[in-house]
């Protein structure tokens, strides 16, 4: 505790090394942070009150490189939450009642992305149900239907949904507790407590999981089946019921299609609200794209978004991917964007057979989502350690799905030289023998690239 505190200087020297940050991101960013203090393992940083208005930037910037920095220098798992010095001076002793204090702690413990709220949101005829549920739970989180159980295939808007639902709750009610985790991070959670074999681990996390006011679980299928974290998602879905706190689920399936499903969570997921969302229909992936290019400088004729919007149809992701690849296209190029330049940029994605198609583009997609990081990450020369796993995922993933040469791997993933490539498939083979996070962490990538 005692170490935080004596070697902050350090720390913030570790992580502008270790995250490459250039000189103004330093100074303008971290310099400025200082230590608040360390309590139940979560580290409390302080911004300086003249920065109140980046606090929700430097949180979601900086947050998991501290997480990372302290965790490794540490050699133990601290979580970071930041507080607003003008906050901590008000009222010292009763910082953690503060209201403004609360939002900002109960934001950023919330785990949501900025970018997924109800006004980015596109309604169309595949989601207006979806949609109005999800409305109506987060102005009456635990009153209107308890669970929502919200599903669809891949790409769909779920996630999205499911954030907008928190964003929603914490900005009508700060003192909130909203909490989003993947079945991913929740297994993982679940393995971690369990293998640390330490009761005050496994409380910390039942006290975590069960005091929420709303709880979000993103593709619950993937806990189903797994013994221990099943039994464990059971007792916090039943403690939470019972309190009238809100649950939100989502899967790729209706519980009746979710053939490994015992009938003790069947028949509580159906105890609310079971909604669906479908794939867009033309006019919504109009929309979709025209929101996407709101924020672009330039004027994006009708007949491109004609051209993205009728060949990609069942999946959003895909349809935004495409959008991204067109945009960085005519950036990288220096061309306009014309047809003939959207149908160079976009050959690989739409194939003459428009079937969706398991590419090392989709592969390096996904993987950079599921990362949170960008797919032009995965494919730069960058070596921060945040870039080298999912990078090593995507050349072991390419190799597992794929049925093409180290060279065209390697090729996909600007790499000269395809001696990276079987390094990094070996790598991948090995930890996840004993690996078990790691395992489960391609499985749930491997169904998202590939959901059959
Ligand atoms: N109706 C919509 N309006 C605007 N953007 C959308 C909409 N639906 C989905 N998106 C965007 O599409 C992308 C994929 O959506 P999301 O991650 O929510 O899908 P999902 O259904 O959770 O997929 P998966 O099951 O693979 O996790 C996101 O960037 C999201 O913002």
């Amino acid at each position: 505790m005692d170490f935080i505190e004596k070697n902050w200087d350090l720390i913030k020297e570790t992580l502008r090394n270790e995250y490459d940050l250039s000189d103004i991101s330093y100074n303008t960013w971290v310099k400025p942070l200082s230590f608040h203090s360390v309590r139940d393992d979560v580290v409390t940083i302080m911004i300086p009150s003249d920065q109140a208005h980046a606090l929700k930037y430097i949180s979601s910037k900086y947050k998991s490189y501290f997480q990372v920095t302290i965790s490794e220098m540490m050699d133990h798992t601290y979580d970071i939450s930041f507080v607003l010095e003008s906050d901590v001076n008000n009222n010292n002793d009763e910082m953690m009642s503060q209201p403004g204090t609360v939002y900002n702690i109960n934001y950023e413990n919330a785990n949501l992305n900025p970018k997924y709220r109800f006004d980015t949101f596109v309604v169309g005829n595949n989601n207006k149900f979806a949609h109005s549920a999800s409305l109506a739970v987060a102005e009456s989180p635990g009153e209107a239907y308890n669970p929502l159980y919200l599903y669809g295939g891949p790409g769909l808007g779920k996630t999205h949904l499911m954030h907008s639902i928190g964003h929603f709750v914490l900005d009508q009610n700060p003192d909130r507790k909203v909490l989003y985790v993947t079945s991913e991070q929740f297994t993982n959670e679940v393995i971690e407590s369990i293998r640390s074999g330490n009761a005050a681990k496994m409380n910390k996390f039942r006290e975590k999981y069960r005091t929420v006011d709303v709880l979000l679980i993103d593709d619950v299928q993937f806990i189903i089946g797994k013994e221990s974290t099943q039994e464990e998602f059971f007792h916090t879905f039943n403690v939470l019921h019972s309190a009238g706190k809100q649950i939100i689920l989502s899967s790729d399936k209706p519980p009746k299609e979710l053939e490994t499903l015992e009938e003790r969570f069947r028949s509580r997921f159906e105890w609310g609200l079971i909604a669906d969302i479908q794939p867009p229909d033309y006019e919504t992936r109009m929309a979709i794209l025209k929101k996407n290019a709101e924020n672009y400088n330039k004027v994006i004729s009708e007949d491109i978004f004609d051209y993205i919007a009728t060949n990609i149809k069942s999946n959003i992701r895909e349809l935004e991917g495409a959008y991204n690849k067109v945009i960085a296209y005519s950036r990288l190029n220096n061309v306009e964007i014309t047809l003939d330049n959207v149908k160079e940029a976009l050959k690989d994605i739409i194939s003459p057979d428009a079937s969706r198609q398991v590419t090392p583009q989709l592969i390096i997609n996904i993987v950079a989502e599921h990362f949170g990081i960008k797919p032009e990450d995965i494919v730069s020369k960058r070596r921060n350690s945040e870039f080298v796993l999912p990078r090593q995922i995507c050349m072991y993933l390419c190799r597992m799905l794929l049925d093409e040469s180290l060279q065209s791997i390697a090729k996909s993933l600007n790499k000269k030289d395809h001696t990276t490539v079987i390094h990094g498939i070996d790598k991948i083979t090995e930890d996840i023998k004993t690996n078990e996070e790691l395992k489960n962490r391609i499985d749930v990538i491997m169904k998202k690239i590939n959901p059959a």
